[in-house]
């Protein structure tokens, strides 16, 4: 199911202009704060009226053409900051109020599977009052899947968690991902969220799209990564290779790899990477005598200039991109131009358990 958005909507002096389609796996609306991803989200469920435009989930139109469907009618399944459960209801009867607002054609006959994917099966005869804020958020999820959505909406699902408790549930969010079978549209800020989640990126910038694709292609753009953000980089895919004994992982991308520390995972299985371009250093010759173990061959992209001292270099190796953050002074130093052939060097332990998914 593909999701398409076109949409304006103005509220005062903010200008909302966009259109992009999320197509099936997970969506990331990204963007600072004020520029308009949850008025795109909550247009999708029909809590705003856009002042015009177009809103279908395959060819179903929720809104536009003369209709505008109520919420209600919309078959979306949204999931808030906070989880909003009934307090007096127990998670099972929380996740079967959502069963009774499908239409019985749409209700989901696989609750179990529901359940089991958000590791929910223990927890079913509490009360939210029982539960930590991360296993409220996945009951909030599965109450929405149990609505049988076309579509699943989440606004920073994970913002109101501590790091652990977001640690905790992103794993849950890659299996949706992969297996709910429903395009998933998720708000972020969060540059490592949206990494390790989004397959499909809409960046967006004072109302409007900046760039929209797939999102290792979105991600690696120095255009959409503001200069001097600390949190810039790209999305590596990769795959499990060699276990080292000294507690090392090899992680393969086209005739390169990474060795990062232990990822509990058997060899072949894919593993995505968030390597920050603060992490990564340029070398125009193979460095040696260095305690950075991974020193990667790459050619120069692009290279963009930031108003203050740092620069972005976008970086291709192994039919992956990444990017580098350096300064202005380095760029002239190193005469880095388009085309160049270099080394990427960054130490294994900079990527830690967070900047890996699956
Ligand atoms: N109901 C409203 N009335 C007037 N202005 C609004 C309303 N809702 C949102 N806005 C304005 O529209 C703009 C976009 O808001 P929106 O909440 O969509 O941004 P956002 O990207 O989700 O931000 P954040 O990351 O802070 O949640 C902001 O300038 C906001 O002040």
């Amino acid at each position: 199911m593909t999701v398409s958005v076109d949409i304006r909507h103005r509220f005062g002096d903010f200008a909302l202009d966009v259109q992009f389609e999320a197509p099936q796996g997970l969506t990331v609306l990204f963007g600072r704060s004020g520029s308009g991803k949850t008025t795109v989200i909550n247009a999708v469920a029909g809590l705003i009226t856009p002042d015009s435009g177009h809103i279908a989930v395959d060819g179903r139109v929720l809104m536009g053409d003369g209709v505008d469907l109520p919420p209600h009618k919309r078959r979306v399944g949204y999931v808030f900051q906070d989880a909003r459960l009934f307090p007096h209801l127990t998670v099972q009867q929380n996740l079967h109020y959502g069963r009774w607002f499908a239409p019985k054609s749409a209700r989901p006959q696989n609750a179990g599977r529901i359940i089991e994917m958000l590791g929910l099966g223990q927890l079913l005869t509490r009360r939210p009052a029982q539960l930590s804020g991360g296993e409220k958020q996945r009951v909030a999820i599965g109450r929405a899947l149990m609505s049988g959505p076309d579509v699943l909406l989440a606004d920073e699902p994970l913002a109101a968690l501590d790091e652990q408790r977001k640690e905790a549930i992103l794993p849950y969010f890659e299996k949706l991902r992969d297996e709910a079978g429903v395009p998933i549209l998720y708000v972020s800020h969060s540059p490592s969220e949206v990494a390790r989640l989004a397959t499909t990126v809409v960046a967006l910038q004072n109302g409007k799209v900046l760039r929209a694709g797939e999102a290792h292609d979105v991600l690696s753009d120095p255009a959409v990564t503001p200069v001097g953000a600390m949190a810039a980089g790209a999305m590596l895919t990769t795959t499990v290779g060699m276990q080292h004994e000294d507690g090392l992982t090899e992680l393969r991308f086209g005739a390169e790899s990474l060795l990062v520390p232990h990822v509990d995972k058997p060899a072949g299985a894919g593993v995505r990477v968030h390597v920050e371009a603060q992490d990564v250093m340029l070398s125009l010759e193979r460095p040696t005598g260095i305690s950075a173990l991974n020193v990667i061959p790459a050619k120069v992209r692009s290279i963009r200039m930031g108003d203050g001292p740092g620069a972005l270099v976008q970086l291709e190796t192994g039919g992956e991109r990444l990017l580098a953050r350096v300064t202005r002074r380095s760029v002239a130093a190193l005469g880095l131009t388009e085309g160049l052939e270099l080394y990427a060097v960054l130490k294994a332990v900079s990527v830690s358990r967070s900047n890996l998914g699956s």
